[in-house]
This record gives C-alpha cells, sequence and structure tokens, in this order.
C-alpha cells in the first residue's frame, strides 16, 4: 500500500461577502482570499510559508487546521474529508492529531502553564499526574522551567508564546501548524523554538507548517512555499 499523504488540498477557494453600506443602498463585495490552492503534504515534511501581507498565509493555515472551511475545494487529512466532520468531531480530531500555534497565544488565564500544557492531554483522559509529567518535561524544553506554576497573566509575551508552544506539542501531533512562532521572541528562544520543532520533526516525524516573514528561517525548511494574491506561486 503507498503511504498516505497526510494533508491534501485540492482547489481549495476561500471567499468572503462583506455587506457595503452606501448612503443609498447596500451591495455585496466578494474578496476571494484563496484562489484554488493545491497543496499536498506528506508525513514528515517541514514547510515554510512565506507570502505578502494579507496573501493568505493566516486563512490557508486555518483551513488545514481545522479552524475554518472552505468555500469550495477538498480538504482531506488522513484520508479523512474533514469538511464533512461535525463539530464534535472536529475538536476531537484536532486534539487527536493536531497541535496549532497562534499568534495570539489563546491561553487559559485562571490556569498555570503547567495545567495549560496538560490539557490537552487531560482532554484525551491521560491522567493528571502522567499529564503534568508530560507538561512539565515539555516546559522545561522551551526554556521555562522556572515558570511553571505561573498563570499566563503573570507571564512575559516571549513565555506566553513558548507555553502555547509546548501545549501545541505536548500530545506529539502527526502535523504543527504555526502561525509566526518565533515572531515576537529574541534569537536565543526563537533557535530553542526551532530546534524544538526539528528535534520533534526527526523523532516522531511530526509534520511541520509555519507562516513566517523570515526568510532566513524559511531557508531551513527542506520545502518553502509562496503564497502570492490567494495562489501558490
Ligand atoms: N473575515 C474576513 N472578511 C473579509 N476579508 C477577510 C476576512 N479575514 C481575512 N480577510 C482578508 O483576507 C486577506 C488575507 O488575510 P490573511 O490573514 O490570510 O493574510 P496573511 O497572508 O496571513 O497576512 P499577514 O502576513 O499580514 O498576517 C486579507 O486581505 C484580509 O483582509
Amino acid at each position: 500500500m503507498s503511504e498516505m499523504k497526510l494533508v491534501e488540498c485540492q482547489n481549495v477557494v476561500k471567499q468572503y461577502a462583506d455587506v457595503i453600506d452606501t448612503k443609498s443602498k447596500e451591495h455585496t463585495v466578494t474578496t476571494q482570499v484563496l484562489k484554488g490552492v493545491n497543496l499536498d503534504i506528506a508525513q514528515g515534511e517541514q514547510i515554510a510559508i512565506l507570502g505578502q501581507s494579507g496573501s493568505g498565509k493566516s486563512t490557508l493555515l486555518h483551513i488545514l487546521g481545522m479552524l475554518d472551511n472552505p468555500s469550495s475545494g477538498v480538504v482531506k487529512i488522513l484520508g479523512q474529508d474533514v469538511t464533512s466532520l461535525n463539530e464534535t468531531e472536529r475538536a476531537a480530531f484536532r486534539n487527536e492529531n493536531m497541535g496549532f500555534i497562534y499568534q495570539f497565544h489563546h491561553l487559559l488565564m485562571e490556569f498555570s502553564a503547567v495545567e495549560n500544557v496538560a490539557m490537552p492531554l487531560l482532554i484525551k483522559g491521560v491522567s493528571n499526574q502522567e499529564a503534568n509529567k508530560e507538561a512539565t518535561k515539555l516546559l522545561e524544553l522551551v526554556g521555562l522551567s522556572h515558570r511553571l506554576n505561573h498563570n499566563p497573566s503573570q507571564l512575559s509575551g516571549g513565555e506566553r508564546q513558548r507555553v502555547a508552544i509546548a501545549r501545541a506539542l505536548v500530545n506529539k501531533p502527526k502535523l504543527v501548524l504555526a502561525d509566526e512562532p518565533t515572531g515576537n521572541l529574541d534569537k536565543e528562544n526563537a533557535e530553542h523554538v526551532f530546534k524544538l520543532f526539528m528535534q520533534l520533526n526527526q523523532e516522531f516525524g511530526t509534520s511541520l507548517v509555519v507562516v513566517t516573514h523570515d526568510l532566513e528561517l524559511a531557508a531551513r525548511f527542506n520545502r518553502v512555499i509562496k503564497l502570492d494574491d490567494g495562489l501558490i506561486s
């Protein structure tokens, strides 16, 4: 049997219909953000997505991460047509297979760093003790062993970013999607995070899809994709 593709996108279109209210009448303006994207991702690939501001990078990442559906086209992940899943199935599928690192970290403010990172494991039914142990390990790997019990409000922006990264990786997901993961980190911590991604890629065959504006960073991935006005160029 041939190896299954991890992700398969065929002719993915995303458009927004905005109602524009002028003095006398309303009319609808359609903006096509993705104009027919075709993209296959194999298990273990490391992909950097480059493109100008507004070219559709985050939109594509959200669709790959099942946070949003395309207007038309096919998105298959592990052979599953993910656009046909209901909310519950979608949440379970994401928790099992994906780690998503957002520009804004979406941490739970009333929980500690360890609790935030342990969450995906607890949802999966891992015991408290085991989840805490794994979460602590990941936080150590991102250089936060001295901040385990701090809440997000007691952490700096870069520290929150690293908690979010640890949370996305704790499940050893098959696919990690990251929107500017090192954007607001200093050089040393950005390097830490990059190495952690690569370690995961090497050890577990985790596929990486990272949106970045950093050409030097992109060049260190084994595949670079450029989005140009809603299309892969
Ligand atoms: N809800 C929406 N309604 C209408 N247009 C939208 C909506 N969300 C995004 N867009 C438009 O889609 C385009 C692509 O946005 P996207 O965030 O994918 O770009 P990007 O390449 O990630 O940009 P950046 O590098 O600046 O983060 C933008 O021009 C944006 O204005």
